[in-house]
């Protein structure tokens, strides 16, 4: 079977407006239509990396918008929809009218560019509307010429898989627990059971057909608080052509032409390995990674490796691909490039990714249809048959015939009646099946029809009445749900109300009897029904509040609708007002911004943007966590926690975005990280749903329930910062420094010493010190860093120990750990030898401060005196309403602030006042600055040579950075 490499494309899209708010830089460049290259942000001076594929698309730039809004190219370079559409697009086609089976697949990071090749937005078609436009073109003008026997049928098919279940995107029904069932057939491979099949018969009943399947999964991702980029979509057409072949014979080609918009790529930890305790416990991204395990499987094979296992049956997603990467298919991938620098990790795997599927090969069949095969071989053996009649060859065949047990000419007319019964059998199973064809067809078009006349119904009332649309994070799903507020009252509810609400919701938080929303000539207002949750504009509506156009509404967590009102958004427009329409990202920057933890000044620093996006990532996710552990009754409250570089003992860098899982029964609280709070929310979401499909063990094993921590998990209580300036004066300090929690509130003191020593670790006398720290250079120096104690540790603790770095050392050091609940002893004494001090030595002890992190264990049940009772929700209200006036609970319920750059105690300024007073002192006294031979002796006994000359250099500093680090002593 002739063989072929699957087609690879990448195509990289233009700025998205918050990369060219922050300036982004563009790292990918295209030097001709086939080379791809990409450059490392972090060294730009660098050769590039650099890729070859089939296709290398530029979307770039260089392109300008017509008045209907398409994109068409300004310069030669710039692929539009049109070019990647005859490229790829026709390809598929051409092959599909040949008879093979073809697949089309879009990978990528969310947000790359996925949904913009294979579906387009509005006039930029992409490549499935655009296949479908043109294969009815191409039937239509085959119709025109064809024989009454060619028939031509098309139908459709639309599934999702999201955290590995199937759902079908073609009905309404919910889908049975678990999802459809995927089964191996014979010889169509896996196939999923009970599949809705459309019969389509234009290009308007097909865009219809994919319209209804987005807007199901819209509802679904919605109610099921699922994340649409987590979700694989695919589209499946069947193409069967009847046609009578060259030779006269009834032909029946089939063809499969799956169209597959992959989930997101990026990698649920994007910062390298997580420590989390439930890190493989999530499906969500099991068929991405098999997908990947299999195409890394199938590019060593055609590499020529032996024995190479394709693990196509680890996942629904391979299992339903397998054909389109590893048998009868003509497959293209397109991979969606992001072009921003801060992209760079994904990018750079995405193309990876495409630079392995390349070396794929597949061997693409003509399918024809068994049964005309059959009809035709039996038809060629009748004729040959009578032909052998005919001409007088009976005796021939008898004597073949009897060979086989047969011997007479009635035999031969009794094998010639068989086959001619077979032959009727056959063709009259193939007009039922045409019969039911045009069944399914005629009701599908009357559908079709029925369909499109209540969206022209819709589309009508939605100018003049008004209403609510949906709002998502991906823009395909935006707007697919439209609920009017007719004149009157309407209430807002899930289905468990009676009589079902005119406005239906289901999903997290949503109550029977949410809302209602009242149309009072055109007045249109909404209030809050049963205690549940809406927000207006990012607040909370308290009351009955008055609707006006554009508004934000968000029912519970996460229904997020925009509401418009036709009349209202006239009168603006008279006004002279400029009438913006809501984006996704707008409406989570004012979440972010009515959440308190973002400043509002207006210039922002890269960092502060990237904060910003994380931030708008993370605040709906906390809030969707903290409502699930309200309606499961976890008794646990997420909070975002914003962490200076400093509080993680860095110098500088960006603030980190921490979530803290709080148990509201007593005070014990474990710290996630951004990667692991995602994967935690996973299983949340993976546990809600197995609550809603009414599993009776929905609920986890405590090892496996993303809501719960051991106790035993330590955490980190606080921080110390401790100037190593009196090291640099030579000078002891012995000092009560404050630790700080990540919120910045004062959570105890360490007792800190800082002795510096002579060559035998005697402490240095009174009267030697330095003038200024410049005088170390070259010089050994040693000093003991002591952590005496804590005092003053919260209660909840059972266990502590600290840990810190000082200068260069790579590995932390921890201390003991003691068991003390309030004050704890750790008699720690490092000894600390440096044979020569650098300048950068220098530079770290004058300026910069040792972090001492401190952290511990909690007791099983936290501390006994806040122990609470009552249900999450409550638990939750008590805990808002006792922040008091300091604390302003928003949406995601936060009341924190960025940890303050750095926790008081004494500060550097007071430290280095205390240290010109020691010196002072001293010279009062008749003392004078350190004697020099000391320190050179120190420093021969310890290396038994002269001091090393000062680095001349840059990278001599550079060099002598790493030897002047002694080992050090314990
Ligand atoms: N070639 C392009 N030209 C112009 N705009 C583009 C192009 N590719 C993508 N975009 C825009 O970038 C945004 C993100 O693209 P898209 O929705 O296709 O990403 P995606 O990879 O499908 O994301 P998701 O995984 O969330 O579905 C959209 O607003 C889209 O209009």
């Amino acid at each position: 079977m002739p063989e072929e490499n699957v087609k690879v494309a990448v195509r990289v899209r233009p700025f998205n407006s918050r990369e060219t708010t922050r300036n982004a830089v563009a790292i990918i460049s295209m030097p001709n239509s086939q080379q791809t290259e990409i450059k490392d942000p972090s060294n730009l001076k660098a050769e590039p990396k650099k890729f070859a594929f089939d296709y290398s698309y530029w979307s770039h730039d260089g392109y300008t918008e017509g008045s209907d809004g398409y994109l068409s190219p300004q310069s030669s370079k710039y692929a539009d929809q049109k070019k990647v559409f005859n490229d790829l697009g026709l390809g598929v086609l051409d092959n599909a009218w040949k008879g093979y089976n073809c697949s089309l697949f879009a990978y990528g990071q969310t947000g790359s560019g996925k949904s913009y090749s294979m579906v387009g937005y509005g006039n930029n078609k992409g490549i499935v509307p655009l296949a479908c436009e043109e294969l009815f073109r191409g039937i239509d003008e085959k119709r025109k010429t064809a024989d009454k026997d060619d028939d031509f049928q098309v139908t459709l098919s639309m599934l999702e898989i999201y955290n590995e279940q199937v759902r079908d995107l073609l009905t309404t029904k919910a889908p049975g627990k678990g999802g459809l069932k995927v089964r191996q057939h014979p010889s169509k491979g896996f196939v999923v059971e009970t599949l809705t099949t459309a019969s389509v018969g234009s290009y308007a009943q097909i865009e219809n057909k994919i319209n209804e399947g987005t807007r199901n999964r819209t509802v679904a991702s919605t109610n099921m608080n699922a994340t649409s980029s987590r979700a694989h979509t695919i589209v499946a057409i069947t193409f069967v052509q009847k046609q009578k072949n060259e030779a006269g014979q009834n032909m029946t080609k089939t063809s499969i032409i799956n169209l597959v918009d992959l989930a997101g790529s990026e990698r649920a930890d994007s910062t390298g390995a997580t420590g989390d305790r439930l890190k493989e416990g999530s499906a969500i991204n099991q068929s991405l990674s098999t997908l990947g395990n299999c195409i890394k499987a199938l590019a060593d094979q055609s590499m020529g490796k032996k024995k190479v296992m394709v693990p196509f049956r680890d996942s629904v997603l391979t299992k339903l691909l397998q054909n389109a990467l590893g048998g009868n298919s003509k497959t293209v991938m397109i991979a969606a490039l992001s072009p921003a620098d801060i992209n760079y990790d994904e990018t750079l795997s995405t193309l990876r990714f495409a630079d392995r599927a390349k070396a794929i090969r597949t061997s693409a069949v003509i399918n024809e249809s068994p049964t005309d095969k059959l009809i035709r071989e039996l038809r060629e053996e009748n004729l040959r048959l009578m032909e052998m009649l005919k001409t007088g060859g009976v005796a021939a065949v008898g004597a073949a015939a009897g060979a086989a047990g047969a011997g007479s000419s009635q035999e031969v007319e009794e094998m010639k009646r068989q086959m001619e019964e077979q032959m009727a059998a056959n063709q009259r199973e193939l007009e039922d099946m045409k019969k039911s064809y045009e069944q399914r067809m005629k009701e599908s078009q009357a559908e079709s029809v029925g369909m499109l006349e209540a969206e022209k119904k819709k589309a009508a009332e939605r100018k003049v009445t008004p209403h609510f649309w949906n709002l998502s994070e991906d823009p395909a799903l935006t707007a697919m749900i439209i609920h009017f507020c007719r004149e009157g009252t309407a209430k807002v509810g899930n289905k468990n109300a009676s009589p079902v609400p005119e406005i239906l919701m289901n999903g997290l938080s949503i109550q029977k009897e949410h809302a209602q929303v009242t149309n009072k000539k055109g007045v249109v207002t909404i209030k809050s029904l049963s205690g549940s949750k809406i927000t207006v504009n990012g607040k909370v509506v308290v009351g009955e509040t008055e609707l006006h156009h554009n508004d934000r509404v968000i029912f519970g967590p996460n229904h997020l609708y925009v509401f418009h009102h036709p009349q209202d958004e006239a009168k603006q427009i008279k006004a002279g007002k400029a009438v913006e329409t809501p984006t996704y990202d707008s409406v989570q920057q004012e979440l972010a911004k009515e959440s308190g933890l973002m400043d509002n000044n207006s210039t922002k620093s890269t960092d502060d943007l990237l904060l910003q996006e994380t931030l708008i990532q993370m605040l709906p996710m906390v809030s969707e966590a903290n409502a699930m552990s309200e309606e499961l009754d976890k008794k646990v409250k997420f909070e975002i926690c914003l962490v200076s570089p400093r509080a993680r003992g860095l110098a500088e860098g960006p603030t980190e975005v921490m979530v803290k899982m709080k148990n509201l029964m007593n005070s014990n609280y474990w710290l996630l990280n951004r990667n692991d709070f995602i994967n935690r929310k996973y299983l949340m979401q993976e546990m809600y749903q197995s609550y809603m499909e009414g599993d009776s063990d929905w609920d986890k094993p405590k090892e496996q329930d993303p809501f719960w921590e051991p106790h035993t998990t330590p955490v980190l209580i606080g921080v110390a910062h401790i100037f190593m300036q009196s090291i640099a004066y030579l000078i002891d300090m012995d000092e009560s420094m404050v630790i700080m929690d990540l919120k910045g509130k004062d959570v105890g003191h360490l007792l800190i010493e800082l002795v510096p020593c002579d060559a035998k670790w005697n402490n240095l006398k009174e009267d030697v010190f330095v003038d200024d720290p410049k005088e170390l250079k070259n010089k050994a120096l040693n000093f003991k860093f002591i952590i005496k104690g804590a005092r003053g540790i919260p209660a909840n603790f059972e266990k502590t120990h600290c840990s810190y770095k000082i200068y260069l050392d790579d590995k932390p050091t921890k201390t003991e750990e003691i068991k003390a609940s309030i004050n704890a002893d750790y008699k720690h004494e490092r000894k600390i030898n440096f044979k020569s001090v650098t300048d950068q030595l220098i530079k770290y002890l004058s300026e910069d401060s040792v972090t001492v992190e401190l952290w511990g264990t909690q007791k099983e049940d936290g501390s006994k005196t806040s122990l609470a009772a009552g249900n999450t929700r409550d638990l939750m209200q008590r805990e808002k309403s006792s922040l008091g006036a300091g604390g302003t609970p928003n949406a995601a319920g936060n009341s924190l602030s960025p940890t303050p750059a750095i926790a008081s105690g004494p500060t550097a300024e007071q430290l280095a006042k205390q240290i010109q007073e020691k010196i002072a002192k001293a010279k009062a006294k008749g003392m004078k600055s350190v004697p020099i031979e000391e320190i050179e002796s120190t420093l021969a006994n310890l290396t038994g040579a002269p001091a090393p000359a000062p680095a001349k250099n840059a990278k001599g500093a550079a060099a002598n950075k790493g030897t002047s680090r002694a080992c050090i002593l314990q």
